[in-house]
């Protein structure tokens, strides 16, 4: 290893986005690997609205690998963790820096230890897969780093020793976790469909029902799942292998009216597992059941579906539009029946705001001024459900990860790799 001194510090700062599961990962075949029971898809989401930063930072002065997740020191003794940096380790290659003179061969990474930083601009834990982007930030960033010249595919079947929906954000637009068949999970990794370019009408809005730590976390969930569910084997065997295939179709031809079903239909089979598992895990709650039934109503009055929904281990809705327009009369009616408890609409629709401009909604008085939507026009009055809803994010399908190359973004200090 080769320094002016010993108190260099070389770091490397990426952004990673989330991911949305349209087909779910629900069952692991193998535990400690984190092999699944059935392929999955996702969409990734733009990265400008939710994202994972990490800066991990390498330095012969650190005396153990140390980590920090918003802002608090965490434990970095978990397997998980471990399994990463064990397999991150092992493809390091060399690397220099001739402007800083430093220069760190192949066997020196066993020896040094790494400080990481990361932060989500997002709740952590929530059902907003967080691990996802989490785990996925972790590996790219440390990845780079280390000059490990595998690529992304590879990069994520690291990541998905991490948290298994952490590999398909190692892509952005629609991405395959392929299950794969090998023992030892090489062949368990994420490949990329189609990049966020090749749909790029579609508009997701979250509804951020609870932003409260969930009950059972998704790793105990589908364990449960696994061990009690019939239902669980039934999806993995016969239902998933052919919603894949039609997914990838629906995908490939922009068919939203087939996407739609299939990523409605499978959260809601995803749910049933939920259902069947002994005891029962409930994620969804009343007010997630109620915007299904409002989206149900409203496709329904339609010619063609308008919105997706789907829900993970949590209550929070993702929606689907199919464009901007649909979008926008899709935030009226969220509006019209969660409206906010206060005035403040600001921090009540976050994420691209163009989305509440082109639904008209510049102030409170017109989320008041909002009429029934016509499809209920029969039903009137109809109950609104002010508080139900801790906000909206409105997005869209976002690229996958990038290295932040501006200093001012780093989350740890160039001179001693502690917290800025
Ligand atoms: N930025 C991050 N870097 C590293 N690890 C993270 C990061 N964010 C979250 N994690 C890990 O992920 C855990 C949360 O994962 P969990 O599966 O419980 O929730 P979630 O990912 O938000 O929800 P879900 O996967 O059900 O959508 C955290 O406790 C932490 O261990
Ligand atoms: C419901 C899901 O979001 C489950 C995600 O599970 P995790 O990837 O969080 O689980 P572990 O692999 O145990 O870390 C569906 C999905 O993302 O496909």
């Amino acid at each position: 290893m080769a320094g002016e001194s010993q108190n260099w510090v070389l770091m490397v700062t990426a952004q990673t986005p989330t991911n949305i599961a349209v087909i779910k990962y629900w069952g692991k075949r193998d535990e400690t690997l984190i092999l699944p029971v059935n392929d999955s898809i996702s969409v990734t989401l733009d990265p400008s609205h939710l994202c994972t930063t990490t800066t991990v930072a390498v330095s012969p002065s650190f005396q153990k690998d140390r980590m920090w997740l918003n802002g608090k020191e965490i434990a970095l003794s978990g397997g998980r963790f471990q399994s990463c940096l064990r397999e991150l380790r092992k493809r390091a290659c060399d690397v220099e820096d001739k402007k800083k003179g430093i220069k760190i061969s192949k066997e020196d990474w066993s020896k040094l230890h790494l400080h990481i930083a990361s932060y989500n601009n997002f709740p952590t834990a929530a059902g907003l897969a967080s691990s996802a982007a989490g785990l996925a930030c972790l590996v790219y960033s440390i990845g780079k780093l280390m000059n490990v010249k595998e690529d992304e595919s590879q990069l994520s079947a690291i990541a998905r020793q991490g948290s298994g929906s952490a590999c398909r954000s190692l892509f952005g637009g629609f991405v395959k976790w392929i299950m794969g068949k090998e023992e030892d999970g090489s062949d368990s990794l994420a490949v990329q469909l189609a990049d966020e370019k090749h749909w790029d009408d579609l508009v997701i809005i979250i509804a951020v029902v609870s932003s409260r730590q969930k009950e059972t976390s998704s790793t105990s969930g589908m364990r449960e799942s696994v061990e009690t569910s019939l239902l669980l084997q039934h999806r993995a065997k016969e239902i998933v292998p052919k919603r894949i295939l039609q997914m990838e179709e629906a995908i490939r031809n922009r068919d939203f009216a087939s996407f739609s079903r299939l990523t409605c239909t499978d959260s809601n089979q995803f749910h049933a597992v939920c259902l069947d598992t002994w005891p029962p895990i409930f994620y969804m709650n009343d007010t997630s059941h109620r915007i299904i039934s409002i989206i149900e109503k409203w496709n329904r009055s339609e010619e063609s579906p308008q919105v997706a929904y789907t829900f993970d281990a949590g209550p929070n809705a993702v929606l689907i539009a199919r464009n901007r327009q649909t979008a926008a009369l899709l935030l009226q009616r969220l509006l019209y029946y969660f409206p906010p408890t206060s005035g403040d609409l600001d921090s009540y629709i976050i994420g691209d705001k163009s989305i509440a401009k082109d639904a008209g909604i510049n102030g409170i008085q017109d989320v008041e001024a909002l009429p029934p939507p016509p499809e209920i026009k029969d039903n009137i009055p109809s109950q609104k459900f002010k508080g139900d809803v801790n906000y909206f994010i409105c997005t869209r399908p976002g690229r996958g990860p990038v290295l932040l190359s501006d200093e001012s973004q780093a989350l740890l200090n160039s001179e001693n790799g502690l917290p800025k």
